[in-house]
This record gives structure tokens, C-alpha cells and sequence, in this order.
């Protein structure tokens, strides 16, 4: 199946060459973490294949936090949807204004900007192991990367945080951004809970998710994410 799918992925991937099965990939329980469904038999990427890791969860469940500390110690390249939106937000296009106020009002920008976007920084990455921050959000966004890149991801992490903690440390970020504020945040909770859980449920059932507890310190919850990609590390 996965073979068949190779011969439609666009230029990007077309030096994939190899496959492997997932399950000759070590991956195992690790302290608190949560895998749920584990993966027993998706076909899996080798050594020239990129190697694509969602990261999900609401806002401020320390996604981004997380993701710094994983491309540090495991040369994964970091790629954040959110911020490659911010980077098109202050392009003074049509685009960019639209992006500014989706993001003041929580809500989904089109997939086929965020797409766009991720595919370039993919393309342009001198790296083949990838972690994507905050995407999907929504199905659409999910089948629409799967349509354009050709491609599901190898698997996808989950911080796993009460509504409480994660509002309170968006209030704190105090990065200047536009939508970190009590109204902003209210909203974009709902859509979370009402277009991103459905994407997070998808890849459970599929076995492709890792579930980690998002609280604590962010040490604490690194050590509950460092065994998943200490797991991988020989075979990516
Ligand atoms: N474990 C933690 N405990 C307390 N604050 C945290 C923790 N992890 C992250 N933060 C802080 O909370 C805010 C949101 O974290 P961030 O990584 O940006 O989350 P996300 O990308 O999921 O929105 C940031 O200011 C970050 O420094
Ligand atoms: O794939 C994405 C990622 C982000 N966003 C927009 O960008 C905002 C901030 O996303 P980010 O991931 O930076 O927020 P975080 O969850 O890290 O707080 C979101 O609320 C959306 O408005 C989006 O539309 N699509
Ligand atoms: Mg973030």
C-alpha cells in the first residue's frame, strides 16, 4: 500500500526509496506516556525517507517548548505551523492581513497556505527528521497535507494538559502576540476541543499516537517525551 502511494508523492519525496516496517522500530512505554494503539504494522521510512513527527495539543500545552528541547537533543528540525504564519502575518501581502485576524480571532487558517508553507520549509530543510508544531488542526488540514505531501506522518505526539494550566501559561507568555489574551484564548480553546481533538483521535485509532502528560516542569515532561525518541533514534 505504501509502495503504491510512493509512485504519486510529488518531486520533494521522490528519493524515498526504501521501506520499512514500523514495527522493527523500538518503540515501547515510556514512564507516564501514553501509547495508545501502539503502531504494529504501518509501514515506516529508512535512512533517506524524511521522518515526520506531528505535535499536538491546546494552546499553551507546551508544544513549541517541548519541540526546542527535542530538535536540540535529537537533531530532529523544528518546524512550527504557527510561526511560519507569523512570518507571513508580517509580509505586508493580502495574505498576511488575513492571517492576522484568524489569528486574533482563533480560528484556522486555510490549509492550503499552512501546507504551502510547511512543504517549502520541508523542501528547504538541509535536515530529514521533522517535528510540525501545531498542525493539523482539523481534519481538512489533516487530509489536505496528506493530499499535497503525499504522505501520513510516521507518528504524532500529544500534550495531554487541563484547560486551566494551559490558559494560564498562554496569559504568561508575554510574547507580543495577538492572540495571546483571555478572549483569544477562550476561542481558540473551543476550537480545539471541537475541530483539533477529532485529528488527535483519528491518529489514536490509527495507533499513531503518543500520549504524554503536559504537566509539570518542562524537565518533568521532557523526561516523559525523551524515551519515545531515544526509541528511535538508530532506526531514523
Ligand atoms: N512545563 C511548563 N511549566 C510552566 N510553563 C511552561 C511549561 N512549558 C512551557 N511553559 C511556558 O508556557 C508558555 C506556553 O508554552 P509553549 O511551549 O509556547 O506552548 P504551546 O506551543 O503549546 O502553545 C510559554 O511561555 C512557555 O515558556
Ligand atoms: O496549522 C496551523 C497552526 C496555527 N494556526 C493559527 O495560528 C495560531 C497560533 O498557533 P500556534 O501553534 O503558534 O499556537 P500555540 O498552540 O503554540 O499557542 C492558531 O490559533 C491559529 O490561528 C493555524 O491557523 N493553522
Ligand atoms: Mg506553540
Amino acid at each position: 500500500m505504501y509502495r503504491r502511494r510512493l509512485t504519486s508523492l510529488p518531486l520533494f519525496f521522490s528519493h524515498f526509496h526504501q521501506v520499512k516496517r514500523a514495527d522493527q522500530l523500538k518503540i515501547y512505554q515510556a514512564f507516564s506516556t501514553e501509547i495508545i494503539n501502539p503502531v504494529e504494522s504501518e509501514s515506516s521510512s529508512t535512512r533517506n525517507s524524511p521522518f515526520v513527527a506531528f505535535v499536538l495539543g491546546g494552546p499553551g500545552s507546551g508544544k513549541g517548548t517541548q519541540c526546542l528541547k527535542i530538535a536540540e537533543t535529537f537533531g530532529f528540525e523544528h518546524i512550527g505551523a504557527g510561526d511560519l504564519l507569523r512570518k507571513e502575518m508580517y509580509s505586508s501581502t493580502e495574505e498576511g492581513a488575513m492571517i492576522q485576524k484568524l489569528m486574533r480571532e482563533g480560528s484556522i487558517a486555510p490549509s492550503e497556505v499552512t501546507v504551502k508553507l510547511i512543504r517549502k520549509a520541508i523542501e528547504s530543510a538541509g535536515n530529514r527528521k521533522f517535528l510540525i508544531d501545531g498542525f493539523p488542526r482539523s481534519e481538512e488540514n489533516r487530509t489536505a497535507y496528506e493530499r499535497i505531501i503525499g504522505a501520513e506522518p510516521n507518528f504524532v505526539l500529544f500534550f495531554d494538559c487541563p484547560e486551566e494550566v494551559m490558559v494560564k501559561r498562554v496569559l504568561n507568555r508575554n510574547e507580543g502576540r495577538v492572540d495571546d489574551n483571555e478572549h483569544t484564548v477562550k476561542e481558540r480553546l473551543k476550537v480545539y476541543k471541537a475541530v483539533t481533538l477529532p485529528v488527535v483521535n483519528h491518529y489514536a485509532k490509527k495507533g499513531k499516537l503518543y500520549k504524554v502528560d503536559g504537566t509539570g516542569t518542562q524537565e518533568e515532561i521532557f523526561e516523559r517525551v525523551r524515551p519515545i525518541f531515544s526509541s528511535l533514534s538508530s532506526l531514523v
